[in-house]
Order: C-alpha cells, then structure tokens, then sequence
C-alpha cells in the first residue's frame, strides 16, 4: 500500500491513483501470476483401473482377465485385445456402458487436494479430462461425478478434451505417459501419476512423478511458483 507522503507525488488526484492503483493489482492477478494446475480425472482422481476391472469381471464372469498388478500400458484395450482378439471390444463395452463413469470410486487423497489447491492463494485449479468419443453417457457422467464428490463450484473448472497439449496451465498432473496432440510444446510441465499401468515404466529424470495423493504434491506447486 501506498502511504500519505507517496501518494502526495503522485500528479494525479488520490481518487485517481487509487483507482489506477487497484486495476493494476486486478491485471496482475489475472494475468498469469497465478499457478494454473491441471488435474487428470481417470486414474488420477477417478479409479478407472478398480472400475473398470469389477465391472468386466461382473458382466464376463467365464472369460479372462487382466489383475491390476499384471497391468502394462496405458490402453486396457490393447491388452485385453493381446489377451484374445475379442476381448478389446469386451473391454471398451464396458466403459461405454451407462453408469460406468459416475460409478468410479475417488482414488485415495485426490478429492481432498483438489479441494486444498481450489482455497489455495495464487492457484486455479482445473479438472482437465478427455471424454470417450461415445459421447451418449461419459460427459454427462463426468460432469456429474464432480458434482458428487468435489460439489458444484467445481463445475466451474471442468475442461472435457480430447486434446491436452491446447489447454494452457503450469501443470498437468496425469497418470498417462505419452500426452500428445497438435501443441508440439505445451505450457505445462506433465507430472506423471502413478498408476498400475505405469509404475513400470523406467524412470525418466526428465518426467516428474507423484506416487499418490499422499506424496508431495504441494511442494511440485510450489517448486513451479514464479
Ligand atoms: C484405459 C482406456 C481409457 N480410455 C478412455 C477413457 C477415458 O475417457 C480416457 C482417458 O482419459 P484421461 O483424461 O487421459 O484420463 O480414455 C479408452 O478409450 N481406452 C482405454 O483403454
Ligand atoms: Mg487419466
């Protein structure tokens, strides 16, 4: 703030001044000053994987199946199409199926940090997630899935895309390896959630990962702050 003998150089009026004074205060904190953090939903916020694996075995009891543990890559249907040729499309049957996406459990701890980040000073909070292109149940369903468990301002901060790379943010927290679009260079820096499907994976000094919601994710904020 500014004190009486400094107002006192100003040329302009005190009104004047104070009302220049506040609009640049309003500029520079909607002008990218804060931290734009975007969150992945499936396999980050979402359990996808558990969902995913307790509805196959339901409706498919006699065929087989791929154990969490056993997961490798990121596309369920490219391994249960390795599995045998029919099962992709058993797979995909399954998330196109009303009620599989409003029917996911949170992960553990993510419901409660985006909560944090969304009251955090200095930071905007995004659920950034890419719909499946059966479009009959998933957005819906997405959408009201953070209604459910994140309440309805967040509704707000939902971006459904099919393409991260043209989402402008500092962070992008995903469990998916490879985000690729048309944007060669994102502004974010990706940092990969584990997953049972990547925690394989070598590690990669150039990539950071967060291992769970009860890993340090407050400091990889922070370590982005300007
Ligand atoms: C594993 C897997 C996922 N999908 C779909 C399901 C979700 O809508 C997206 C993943 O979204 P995210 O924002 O990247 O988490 O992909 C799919 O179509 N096939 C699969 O095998
Ligand atoms: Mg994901």
């Amino acid at each position: 703030m500014f004190s009486l003998g400094q107002l006192g150089k100003f040329r302009t009026s005190p009104c004047a001044t104070f009302r220049i004074f506040y609009a640049n205060m309003l500029t520079s904190s909607s002008s990218g000053k804060k931290l734009r953090v975007l969150v992945d939903m499936d396999g980050v916020l979402a359990d996808f994987e558990g969902g995913f694996l307790k509805k196959y075995k339901a409706r498919y009891p006699r065929e087989p199946f791929v154990e969490l543990e056993d997961r490798r890559g990121f596309w369920v249907s490219a391994q249960y199409g390795r599995l045998r040729s029919d099962l992709c499309e058993k797979a995909i049957s399954i998330w196109e199926s009303k009620d599989f996406f409003i029917d996911l459990e949170p992960l553990p701890g993510g419901v409660e940090a985006v909560r944090e980040m969304a009251k955090m000073e200095n930071t905007d909070v995004f659920i950034c997630t890419s719909p499946i292109k059966h479009y009959k149940h998933c957005p819906h369903e997405k959408y009201a899935w953070v209604e459910k468990h994140l309440g309805h301002d967040l509704l707000e901060r939902v971006i459904l895309t099919r393409d991260k790379t043209l989402i402008s943010g500092d962070i992008l927290i995903d469990d998916k390896p490879d985000i690729l679009g048309v944007e060669p260079k994102p502004t974010w820096e990706h940092i990969l959630f584990t997953a049972c499907h990547n925690k394989h994976l070598p590690a990669d000094p150039s990539q950071r990962r967060l291992q769970s919601w009860w890993d340090d994710w407050r400091s990889v904020l922070d370590s982005r702050r300007k």
